[in-house]
C-alpha cells in the first residue's frame, strides 16, 4: 500500500456518470498515475491517496486509489492558484508563482496595502504593480468567496460559476442547503453537493438531501430512457443512494408535489413519479400532437387520380398501403408511416415529395443523426439537414446541457413549410421531439417515419413507439416486402428475426453469411480477415467502410478490447505515423474514429489538392466516422478527415469527442448504414443480447452481414424478446387528451 499526496497535474481519463478517472499526481517531483472512483475532482487540485502500486501491462505503473481526500491547499498554493487562474488581468500563472514566491501569505495584503511594492517582482511595472492592485481592489469581494469555496474542495472554474450565479449570497447557500448548487449550477450534481454538505456538516437527514437525492434518482433514470419511475422504484433506488430508510423518503413525495418539483400520477393501477418537468414535456407533446392532427378536404378521388399521373412519370406502382400513405399524407396534418426494411418507405416518401413538389409546395427533410440525414438525402435527391440545424440550434460551443443552447426555430418563430418529413424518427427523444413540434405550425404537415422495431432513443422517451400505440394518429405502417428486397437475405432474415422466426444460417447465401467459431480470440482473427481481405473486394469497398459492431462496450468482444487489438492489425505502429495519446488509447495517424458526442459549432473545411479551401462549413455529430490524417504535436492539433472530405482540427484537449471506430457498439450504430457489417456472436448478459438489438444490427448492412461465432447464441437473441422495459407515459398522456377534448 502507498500513500501520495499533491496537485493533479492532468486528468487523462474521466467519465462522468460513474466518477471513473485516471489521473496523473506529481508529489516532490514525482508523477504518478492514479486510477480510481472521485466523486469529483479537477486539475490543480491537491489530493491525498492511498492504494495498492500495481503494473498494467500497457500503462506502466500505477496505483489503484483505494481512499482519498482532497486536502485543502496551503494559503499560498490557493493564492497562487487563484491569481493565476486569469481572475487577474495581466497576471498569468507564472507571474502569479513569482509573485507568491516573494510575498508568501503576506501576498494580498501587501497587493491591498503597498501595491507599489509588486514591482519588486521581475517583470511587474510601477504602473502594472498599479493596475493590478486596483482589479484586486475591485475583487476583493470575490477573491473571498473564492478562497471560501476553496475550502470545500470546489474547483476554481466551478467556484467563479457559483460566485456569478449566487453573489455573497452563496454563504449561506454552502452553508445552509448546498444542495441548491446541484439545482441552480450546470456541471454541479447531487453527488458533488453531498461531499459539500458532509464537509458543511449537514445531516444524512435533511430535508434538503431527501429531496435533492430523489431528483438526482429520477435524472438518473432518464439517463436510462426513463421518463418517470414507479413509487416503489424510485423509493428503493433513492434509498440506496441516500443510505436512509425509504419511510423518511416516502414523507417528503408529496410535498415535493405541492412544490411542483414532483407529479406523481397512476399507471395501470401502480403509482409513478416524474420529475414534473418531464411530466409537462410529455403532456406538451401530446398537446401538440394532438393539435397538429387536423384533417384536410382534398377529396380522395382527385388525389389518387394525380398519384397515377405520378407513378407514370415515375414508372412505379405503388401497392394499396403505399397510395393510402400518400392520401393521408396530403389530407392530414400528422402522419405516422411505420415498416421494416424493404418494405418500401423511401419509395413512399419520394412519392409524397413528387406529389407536394406538384402543388408547389414548401418541403424540409430533417434526421435525427447527421448520418441518416445523409442517407435520406441520397435516397431523395433533396437536401436533409439533422433536426437540430433544421431547428437552427444555437448557443454555446458543444454540449447540449450547456446554458444557452436553444433552438431559433420555436412557438414564436416556427419552420416555414408546408410539409416537414422526419426519417428514422425512432430514434428522436421526448426532448427533441418536445423542441421540434415547437416549431412546426399547426397547417404545416408533419410526417414521421421509422421502423418502430429499432432499438428507442438514447434519450428518455419512447416517442415512435407510444405515439403508434396511442391509437389516435395517422398510422401507415407498411409491412408487405417488395420483390426486389426479398431477394436480399438481408431483409428477409430481417424480418424473421424480427418476428422471432428461425432464421436458417447453414443456407447459401450472398450476403447474409454466420461464420462458425467458439473462442472471443477465434471470432476477432476471423473478423480480421473479413475486414482486411475478403469483404473490401466482395461487396466493392475499402476496409475502413465495414464496420464491425458489437453488443458491449467491455469484455472479451466489447469495444475497448476490440478497438485495441483491432488497431494493431489493420493500423500497427510505424516510425512514419505521429500518435497521440488521450483519455489512456492511443491515437495514430491513419486511425479509424468516431465522434462520440453532437458538436454543432466544431469548423470543417474541404480542401482541393493544393490545400486550399473550397468549401466550409460546422457542425460533426455523435456517431461521424472519420481518419486521422495528421497529428502536429507542436501546434497540438489533430485533423481528423470526415466524409466528403471534410477535414476537422481537433486540440488535444477536445479529443475526448473521439473514440477509435474499427468496432462501434450497435446503439451507436443506430441511423446509419454500411456497405458491409461484421457481428461478433458470443455469450453475453442477457438484457443486452436481445431482438431488437441483433435486428438493428443486421439492418445497418446494404450489401452483406457477416456474424462470426455461436450459431446458438444468435437464436437465443432472435427468440429474447425481453425489450428493456422504458418507463415512458406519452401513450396515456395522448390518450388522455383525447378522452377529455371533444373532436370534431
Ligand atoms: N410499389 C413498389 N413496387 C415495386 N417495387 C417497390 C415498390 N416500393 C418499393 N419497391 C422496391 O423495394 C425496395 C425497397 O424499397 P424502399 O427502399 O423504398 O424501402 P425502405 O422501407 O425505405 O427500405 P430500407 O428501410 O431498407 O431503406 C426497393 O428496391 C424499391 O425499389
Amino acid at each position: 500500500m502507498a500513500t501520495v499526496c499533491g496537485f493533479v497535474e492532468r486528468i487523462k481519463y474521466r467519465n462522468e456518470e460513474n466518477g471513473y478517472t485516471v489521473l496523473s499526481l506529481t508529489d516532490e517531483g514525482e508523477e504518478y498515475t492514479l486510477v480510481g472512483n472521485f466523486h469529483y475532482i479537477s486539475e490543480g487540485e491537491m489530493v491525498e491517496a492511498t492504494g495498492p502500486m500495481t503494473e498494467h501491462p500497457v500503462y506502466g505503473e500505477q496505483m489503484t486509489v483505494e481512499t482519498y481526500e482532497i486536502k485543502a491547499p496551503e494559503d499560498t498554493a490557493a493564492m497562487e492558484r487563484y491569481l493565476g487562474s486569469g481572475a487577474v488581468k495581466g497576471i498569468g500563472a507564472a507571474l502569479a508563482a513569482r509573485i507568491v514566491r516573494r510575498f508568501k501569505a503576506d501576498t494580498f495584503r501587501i497587493m491591498e496595502e503597498e501595491p507599489e511594492r509588486l514591482s519588486e517582482v521581475k517583470g511587474i511595472s510601477e504602473k502594472m504593480a498599479m493596475a493590478i492592485s486596483e482589479q484586486v481592489e475591485e475583487k476583493k469581494e470575490m477573491r473571498q468567496a473564492m478562497m471560501f469555496l476553496q475550502e470545500y474542495g470546489i474547483s476554481m472554474s466551478l467556484a467563479v460559476k457559483i460566485y456569478q450565479e449566487y453573489g455573497p449570497r452563496l454563504y449561506t447557500v454552502i452553508k445552509e442547503n448546498p444542495y441548491q448548487l446541484a439545482d441552480d449550477i450546470a456541471g454541479v450534481g447531487f453527488k458533488m453537493a453531498d461531499e459539500i454538505a458532509k464537509r458543511v456538516g449537514i445531516f444524512t437527514d435533511s430535508d434538503f438531501r431527501i429531496k435533492s437525492g430523489v431528483l438526482y434518482t429520477l435524472l438518473q433514470a432518464t439517463g436510462n430512457g426513463h421518463t418517470y419511475l414507479p413509487e416503489t422504484d424510485l423509493l428503493s433506488q433513492a434509498s440506496e443512494l441516500l443510505r436512509v430508510e425509504t419511510e423518511s423518503i416516502e414523507k417528503h413525495l408529496m410535498d415535493m408535489q405541492i412544490d411542483k418539483r414532483l407529479v406523481i400520477r397512476e399507471s395501470e393501477g401502480v403509482r409513478v413519479v416524474y420529475a414534473s418537468q418531464y411530466y409537462y414535456m410529455e403532456m406538451g407533446v401530446a398537446r401538440m400532437l394532438h393539435d397538429l392532427n387536423i384533417r384536410g378536404r382534398e377529396p380522395e378521388e382527385k388525389i389518387r387520380k394525380k398519384l397515377l399521373q405520378i407513378q407514370k412519370e415515375e414508372s412505379i406502382e405503388l401497392d394499396e398501403k403505399q397510395v393510402q400513405a400518400v392520401v393521408e399524407a396530403v389530407n392530414s396534418g400528422l402522419l405516422i408511416i411505420t415498416g421494416g426494411p424493404g418494405t418500401g418507405k423511401t419509395t413512399t416518401i419520394n412519392t409524397i415529395i413528387r406529389y407536394f413538389e406538384s402543388e408547389e409546395m414548401e418541403i424540409l427533410l430533417a434526421a435525427p443523426t447527421g448520418r441518416a440525414a445523409k442517407r435520406m438525402t441520397e435516397a431523395t435527391g433533396y437536401e436533409a439537414r439533422t433536426i437540430h440545424r433544421l431547428l437552427e440550434i444555437s448557443g454555446m460551443p458543444g454540449d447540449e446541457r450547456s446554458i444557452g443552447m436553444h433552438f431559433e426555430r420555436n412557438e414564436e418563430n416556427p419552420l416555414d413549410a408546408d410539409a416537414v418529413i422526419i426519417d428514422e424518427t425512432s430514434m428522436v427523444d421526448i426532448h427533441l421531439m418536445q423542441s421540434l413540434l415547437k416549431a412546426v405550425n399547426p397547417g404545416t404537415r408533419l410526417i414521421l417515419v421509422g421502423d418502430v422495431n429499432q432499438l428507442p432513443s438514447v434519450g428518455p422517451g419512447n416517442v415512435l413507439k407510444d405515439v403508434i400505440e396511442a391509437g389516435c394518429f395517422n398510422v401507415v405502417m407498411l409491412t408487405r416486402i417488395f420483390r426486389q428486397a426479398s431477394q436480399s437475405d438481408i431483409v428477409v432474415n430481417a424480418h424473421k428475426i424480427n418476428a422471432g422466426e428461425s432464421v436458417p444460417l447453414g443456407k447459401k447465401s450472398n450476403d447474409f453469411l454466420f461464420i462458425k467459431r467458439d473462442d472471443p480470440n477465434m471470432i476477432i482473427n476471423a473478423m480480421i480477415t473479413l475486414v482486411q481481405k475478403k469483404l473490401p473486394g466482395y461487396v466493392g469497398a475499402d476496409p475502413y467502410d465495414i464496420q464491425i459492431m458489437t453488443p458491449m462496450r467491455k469484455g472479451a468482444l466489447g469495444v475497448e478490447r476490440l478497438n485495441t487489438i483491432l488497431q494493431e492489425y489493420l493500423n500497427p505502429p510505424d516510425k512514419s505515423k505521429l500518435e497521440k495519446e488521450s483519455g489512456g488509447v492511443t491515437f495514430r495517424v491513419g486511425d479509424k474514429v468516431m465522434q462520440i458526442k453532437n458538436n454543432y459549432n466544431i469548423e470543417w473545411e474541404v480542401r482541393n489538392k493544393y490545400g486550399i479551401p473550397v468549401d466550409k462549413g460546422t457542425g460533426i455529430y455523435n456517431g461521424d466516422i472519420g481518419i486521422i490524417r495528421e497529428i502536429n504535436l507542436f501546434a497540438e492539433l489533430v485533423t481528423v478527415e470526415f466524409d466528403e472530405g471534410r477535414m476537422v482540427e481537433y486540440s488535444f484537449k477536445q479529443m475526448e469527442e473521439l473514440e477509435l471506430a474499427y468496432a462501434i457498439t450497435i446503439h451507436k450504430s443506430q441511423g446509419s448504414e454500411y456497405p458491409a457489417v461484421v457481428i461478433p456472436i458470443f455469450s453475453g448478459p442477457k438484457m443486452l443480447m436481445t431482438r431488437n438489438l441483433i435486428y438493428t444490427a443486421v439492418t445497418r448492412a446494404r450489401a452483406c452481414v457477416c456474424l462470426v461465432g455461436v450459431p446458438e447464441v444468435f437464436q437465443a437473441m432472435v427468440d429474447n424478446e425481453m425489450e428493456q422495459r422504458r418507463y415512458s407515459g406519452l401513450r396515456e398522456r395522448i390518450c388522455e387528451i383525447y378522452d377529455t377534448v371533444p373532436q370534431d
